[in-house]
C-alpha cells in the first residue's frame, strides 16, 4: 500500500492554492536543477498536498524556460503519487466557452527545444503514452467539478505549442481542423516527464479564450486570459478543495499502469548502464529496483 500524496501544478493565474493547513514551504534542488518555485506542503482534510506554481510566483518563467524536469523529479521525491495540472488554454470548439474545464485526456505534442525525458544515453527506456492521463484521477476530477456544480466537459486532446508567441490564424485553423479541442503551451513535456516518474497525472485545461479562429472573438492576448481566470479563480478552488477533500488516503493502483510504467520500459542491460545517469535517476528507479 502506497501512501497518496497529491501534488498540483498551478498554471498561469494560479501561483497559490488557498486552504492548505499545516502549510510549509521548502526550496529544493534535484540532479536536473532548480524547479519553478519553493515546494509548498500543506493539507486538505487528511490529504497531503504538494503544490508549485509552473510558472513560479509573479510569473517569472517562460513555457519555454520551465525546468520540467526538475518540477517532476522534486515532486517524485516529495512522494507525490497523483498529480493535477492546472493550466489555461485556448478553444478550437464553439461549444468549448471560456469558463469552461476540460478534463483533457489526449495530448499532442508540437514543442521543440525542451528537454522531455529523463532517460537517454547510458538508461534508455520508452514508456507508453498511449492514455497519458490516469482513468481514476479524471473520473475523481470529473465528480469533484459535479459535485460543486462547475462546467466541464470529459476528455478532450490538448495540443501544447512551443510558443511563447500565440497562433497563426491558419495554424489555428489547422489545428482546429484536425479535431484538437484545446490549445496550450505547458502540458507537454510535463505529461511525459509524470510518465517517466511514475506519477498518475491528469490535467484541468480552464478555457480562457478561442485562439484566434473564431469570427465573433477577439484574438487571444494576455490581457483577456487574465480576465478569465480571474473571472473563475474561484471555481477552479473550489474544484481542487473538493478533489482533495475526497482523495483516498491510500494511491488507488492506476489501471492502466502509469504508475509502474518502467516495469517494462528499461531497455539498457543493467551491466551497460551508466552510473552517472543513475544517480540522477535515483528517485525514479527506486520503485523498479525494489527499494
Ligand atoms: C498567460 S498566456 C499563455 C500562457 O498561459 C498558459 O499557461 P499554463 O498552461 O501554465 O496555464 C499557456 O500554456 C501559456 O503558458
Ligand atoms: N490560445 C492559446 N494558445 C496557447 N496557449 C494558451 N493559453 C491560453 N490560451 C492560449
Amino acid at each position: 500500500m502506497t501512501k497518496s500524496i497529491v501534488g498540483i501544478i498551478g498554471g498561469s493565474g494560479v501561483y497559490h492554492l488557498p486552504g492548505l493547513a499545516d502549510l510549509h514551504e521548502k526550496s529544493v534542488s534535484t540532479p536536473w536543477g532548480e524547479p519553478s518555485d519553493a515546494l509548498r506542503f500543506g493539507k486538505v482534510g487528511a490529504t497531503e498536498v504538494v503544490f508549485l506554481p509552473r510558472h513560479g510566483r509573479g510569473h517569472r518563467l517562460s513555457p519555454s524556460g520551465i525546468n520540467y524536469r526538475a518540477n517532476i523529479y522534486a515532486l517524485k521525491e516529495a512522494g507525490v503519487t497523483d498529480l493535477v495540472s492546472v493550466s489555461a488554454c485556448g478553444s478550437f470548439k464553439a461549444e468549448l466557452n471560456p469558463g469552461l474545464f476540460v478534463l483533457v485526456d489526449q495530448f499532442v505534442d508540437r514543442t521543440f527545444g525542451r528537454q522531455s525525458s529523463f532517460f537517454g544515453n547510458g538508461c534508455v527506456a520508452h514508456v507508453s503514452m498511449a492514455h497519458p492521463v490516469a482513468p481514476r484521477l479524471q473520473e475523481r476530477l470529473a465528480a469533484a467539478a459535479a459535485a460543486e456544480g462547475i462546467g466541464y466537459v470529459n476528455g478532450g486532446t490538448y495540443v501544447a505549442m512551443e510558443g511563447p508567441q500565440f497562433s497563426s490564424l491558419a495554424e489555428s485553423r489547422a489545428y482546429q481542423a484536425a479535431g484538437f479541442d484545446v490549445i496550450g503551451m505547458t502540458a507537454m513535456p510535463e505529461a511525459k516527464l509524470a510518465r517517466e516518474a511514475e506519477i498518475s497525472y491528469a490535467t484541468v485545461a480552464m478555457v480562457t479564450d478561442f485562439d484566434c479562429w473564431h469570427p465573433e472573438h477577439d484574438d487571444v492576448d494576455v490581457a483577456s486570459i487574465i480576465a478569465t481566470l480571474q473571472a473563475n479563480a474561484g471555481k477552479a478552488e473550489r474544484l481542487l478543495a473538493r478533489l482533495l477533500q475526497d482523495f483516498p488516503a491510500e494511491h488507488e493502483p492506476c489501471p492502466i499502469g502509469s504508475d509502474r510504467p518502467l516495469d517494462t520500459a528499461l531497455i539498457t542491460a543493467p551491466e551497460a548502464r551508466d552510473p552517472e545517469l543513475l544517480k540522477k535517476l535515483d528517485a525514479l528507479l527506486k520503485r523498479v529496483n525494489g527499494q
